[in-house]
């Protein structure tokens, strides 16, 4: 009887235990904290939606604030209403991240950067069959290689500055649609998935500049740029994006901001996104170790749960299919 206890208790707790004070010692890179106040926090797309709220949170927290968009108006528009809000100075510069000659010059005349969050992006549903291949190509060159841009062009200014003004951050804007593939998003799933095999990378290379990449993980969320995707989106697109929350510009830009200051690697927004980012883990960096012990403790569990969500949108789909 005393071996049936002790083995239950070996099991229950004791394994546990272990792995709990293995995980606190292998996780890498290790935990880290990103300064905000008095850094040079430079935003893409910081003139609408997330970018623009991430914006207002920073100057907030009193970082030195430049944004990047191509509308002129839009970002007067936005200095105006941070200045209004925070009574702080922002930098704005106009230019496409897809012309790297401009993102080149407006990173050079800001200055060096601290925490380089890469937010701009555009999201045009279709199902691929239907799409144009100009629009395609949009969404890739604006996402994936306008980020690509973004990062070859602030690191060396980036790498300089560490010594003295501590740990820097690049941030990445994808998508929850960036974890899964989802009906209508071919294209933009598939720009967002290229986003994560650039930062898995991207970390290696950066952690010994003490630099410091953050994955941004949002549903839909309630922005200009959401209401211009609603206009058009396929209807199953809609139905199986509904499976995760939709989140407003705000809360997103709150969590944001927490996974940058902590150096999360993947950051997910609500309780869908954490079970997505536990489901699709993978060999992804972990610095938190009670993450990294959820993970491991929950992986098959939440398998299931993934699958069962594969079965029901793959009962959707066929449902819709039958009524056409
Ligand atoms: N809203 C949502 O449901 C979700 C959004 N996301 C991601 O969050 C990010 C922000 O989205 P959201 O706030 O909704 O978008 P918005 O459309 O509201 O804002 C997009 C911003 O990006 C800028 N931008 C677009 N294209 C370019 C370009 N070629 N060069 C420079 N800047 C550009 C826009 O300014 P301008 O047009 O003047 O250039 C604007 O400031 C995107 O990466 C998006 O994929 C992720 C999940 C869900
Ligand atoms: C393991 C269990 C996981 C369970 C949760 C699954 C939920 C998946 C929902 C995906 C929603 C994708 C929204 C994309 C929004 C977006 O990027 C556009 N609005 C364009 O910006």
């Amino acid at each position: 009887m005393a071996d049936v206890y002790f083995s239950f208790f070996s099991f229950s707790i004791l394994v546990p235990l272990f792995l709990l004070i293995l995980l606190y010692f292998i996780v890498r890179p290790r935990p880290v904290r990103v300064p905000i106040k008095n850094s040079h926090v430079f935003i893409t797309g910081g003139s609408s939606g997330i970018g623009l709220a991430l914006a207002h949170l920073c100057a907030r927290e009193g970082a030195n604030v430049t944004l990047l968009a191509r509308n002129v108006s839009k970002l007067e528009e936005a200095k105006q209403s941070i200045k209004l809000a925070t009574g702080r100075d922002v930098n704005v510069f106009s230019a496409d991240v897809r012309d790297y000659d401009a993102v080149k010059r407006a990173i050079e005349e800001a200055g060096p950067i601290d925490v380089l969050v890469c937010n701009q992006g555009v999201f045009v549903p279709q199902e691929l069959e239907h799409q144009e291949l100009e629009e395609i190509k949009f969404m890739i060159d604006v996402n994936l290689t306008g980020t690509f841009h973004l990062i070859k062009a602030a690191l060396p200014g980036m790498k300089k500055n560490r010594a003295e003004r501590g740990p820097g951050s690049i941030a990445i804007m994808s998508s929850q649609a960036g974890q899964v593939g989802i009906y209508g998003y071919t294209a933009y799933s598939a720009s967002k998935f290229g986003l994560k095999g650039l930062a898995e990378a991207l970390q290696h290379e950066i952690i010994a500049d003490n630099i410091h990449v953050s994955l941004i993980f949002p549903p839909d969320t309630e922005t200009p740029g959401f209401v211009e995707e609603n206009k058009r989106r396929p209807q199953l697109t809609n139905i199986i994006a509904a499976s995760s929350g939709a989140m407003k510009a705000d809360e997103v830009a709150k969590k944001s901001l927490d996974g940058i200051k902590s150096g999360t690697f993947i950051v997910p927004c609500n309780f869908e996104g954490f079970l997505l980012s536990v489901g699709t883990a993978g060999l992804s960096p972990q610095r938190s170790y009670l993450m990294a012990f959820v993970e491991v403790m929950t992986a098959g569990i939440v398998r299931l749960a993934g699958l069962f969500f594969q079965w029901n949108w793959y009962g959707s789909i066929e449902k819709w299919h039958k009524k056409q």
